[in-house]
């Protein structure tokens, strides 16, 4: 029988205490997951764990070797064809057809210690680790290449451990490292606190008092996790 035909049958008098049950239970799981021993970790993995702007930059050079091109050092702002559109109105399509291009996401290099550090983290008591990660919207190839770099680096195992969404804040976690400054989407309280993980584009930032960064996978990225243990 179903939960509606059984609470029609109980009547209202029981229905109460079946509600008042009900709402117990949510408490009690809710609770437990921000007072419960798991930390549960969100890594990103373009520009945290895979060197999306050096491979971009090697790639636009190699394609467009005549076009001006704009060095790691100047580059400003997370959207990589906004500063290219800036600087010429038709470099704004010349930068999306690279990581449009089959081979583009497989073929970016690890970032220093990142593949490392993610992989301890997996095996570390009382932790689960993520890789959360936006595909882009020309999809023939970017998400296709995304598991098979995870795969690639971490085993096929691991690919138990990614999430692929273009809404990061409907995921729930600890904590989410990623490049990027501004996480928004449609929950405008994520459960997770963003570690900035510094890049060339957000290096120059100057960040609001509570907000965290790591610098790269040297970083003390294990005192951040403690911080978030009870
Ligand atoms: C277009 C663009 C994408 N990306 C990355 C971010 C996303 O991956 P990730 O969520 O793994 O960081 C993915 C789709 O936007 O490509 C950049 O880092 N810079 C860019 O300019
Ligand atoms: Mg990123």
């Amino acid at each position: 029988m179903s939960v509606s035909a059984t609470t029609r049958l109980l009547g209202t008098g029981r229905t109460r205490i079946l509600d008042s049950f009900k709402r117990i239970s949510v408490n009690m799981s809710s609770s437990s997951a921000s007072c419960g021993k798991r930390l549960r970790v969100l890594v990103d993995m373009d520009g945290v764990l895979a060197d999306f702007e050096g491979g971009f930059l090697e790639k636009y050079r190699t394609r467009y070797p005549e076009e001006p091109y704009i060095s790691m050092d100047d580059r400003r702002g997370f959207w990589v064809s906004a500063q290219y559109g800036k600087l010429r109105s038709d470099l704004y399509e010349k930068a999306i057809s690279i990581w449009e291009s089959k081979d583009f996401f497989i073929e970016l290099e690890p970032l220093p210690g990142g593949v490392a550090a993610v992989k301890e983290m997996a095996k570390m008591d009382n932790t689960d680790v993520f890789i959360c990660t936006s595909p882009i919207k020309h999809y023939k190839y970017c998400p296709y290449e995304k598991y098979s770099w995870v795969e690639k680096h971490f085993g096929y195992d691991f690919l138990e451990q990614v999430i692929l969404t273009r809404d990061k804040t409907l995921v729930s976690g600890d904590l989410l490292i990623d490049d990027k400054p501004d996480i928004l989407g449609v929950e405008s309280k994520p459960d997770w606190e963003h570690i900035l993980f510094t890049a060339c584009h957000n290096k120059h930032l100057t960040l609001g008092p509570s907000q965290r960064r790591l610098q790269s996978w040297s970083d003390d990225w294990k005192a951040i996790l403690d911080s978030k243990r009870h």
